[in-house]
């Protein structure tokens, strides 16, 4: 069952290691088949030199129980699936403890848009979450998916357009249409993490034009998208 969405996910998560996002068994990727309600992810504690496309587990979208696969899922199965379940919009999602943007989320800060590179792909300042409660730490993977919706859903930004989150202590998400583009999405947040590092250690006070932050997204997003466009005549 889904061994071409098998192989996807399979080959998105060795992207993470060709992007230098993770090491060891670190971080996973997963993609879900909408019409069937499943979900496909890396398996848990798998190290990327060993995993195979046939190791990949699928998961029900709503219960999250296993429907195929050997291994156990991914430790961090329910964020994906509370992701899936409240952006309708996405098709892949990734979690990386890349440096600079796990940097960010330990020190519990929104990484802002200073830049016309963070402009291009990320509408707003990628929002870190708050801490969790002492409820919360209990089924912690199912409320880090809740309080990375709740931050979502209480800044009005639209998921679409920032297509990624820091969950404090812990590290990146980010998600796209489809895993290869939410692993486009997490290079791009661990790049923007570190110019922003950079950036402010030079010059705490910088700002950013929000005309530019308009002008850069909307050459991928909106109506006047030009990137990848047709000429207009
Ligand atoms: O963030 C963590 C642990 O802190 C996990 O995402 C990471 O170790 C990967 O776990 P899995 O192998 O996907 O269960």
């Amino acid at each position: 069952m889904l061994e071409e969405l098998k192989e996807k996910v399979f080959q998105a998560n060795l992207d993470l290691v060709k992007h230098n996002l993770v090491i060891f068994t670190w971080g996973n990727v997963s993609a879900i088949d909408r019409e069937k309600g499943l979900v496909v992810i890396k398996p848990s504690g798998v190290s990327y030199d060993t995993m195979k496309a046939s190791d990949m587990v699928v998961v029900d979208l709503h219960s999250g129980k296993v429907v195929e696969g050997d291994l156990n899922p991914s430790s961090d199965t329910p964020t994906h699936l509370v992701l899936y379940r409240a952006f309708p919009e996405i098709g892949g999602v990734v979690h990386t403890h890349s440096t600079y943007a796990t940097a960010w989320a330990q020190a519990g800060r929104d990484i802002p848009n200073i830049g016309t590179t963070h402009a291009d792909y990320f509408h707003d300042d990628i929002p870190c979450t708050a801490d969790m409660t002492a409820d919360q730490m209990a089924e912690y993977e199912y409320h880090t998916g809740v309080v990375i919706v709740n931050r979502i859903s209480s800044g009005n930004i639209n998921p679409v357009h920032t297509p990624g989150v820091l969950v404090k202590n812990h590290g990146p998400f980010s998600w796209g249409k489809d895993a290869d583009q939410a692993v486009y999405n997490a290079v791009v947040m661990e790049q923007v993490a570190k110019m922003a590092f950079i950036s402010l250690s030079v010059n705490p006070d910088t700002t950013m034009n929000p005309l530019l932050v308009e002008k850069h997204f909307s050459r991928k997003h909106g109506p006047n998208a030009y990137y990848g466009q047709k000429k207009k005549q």
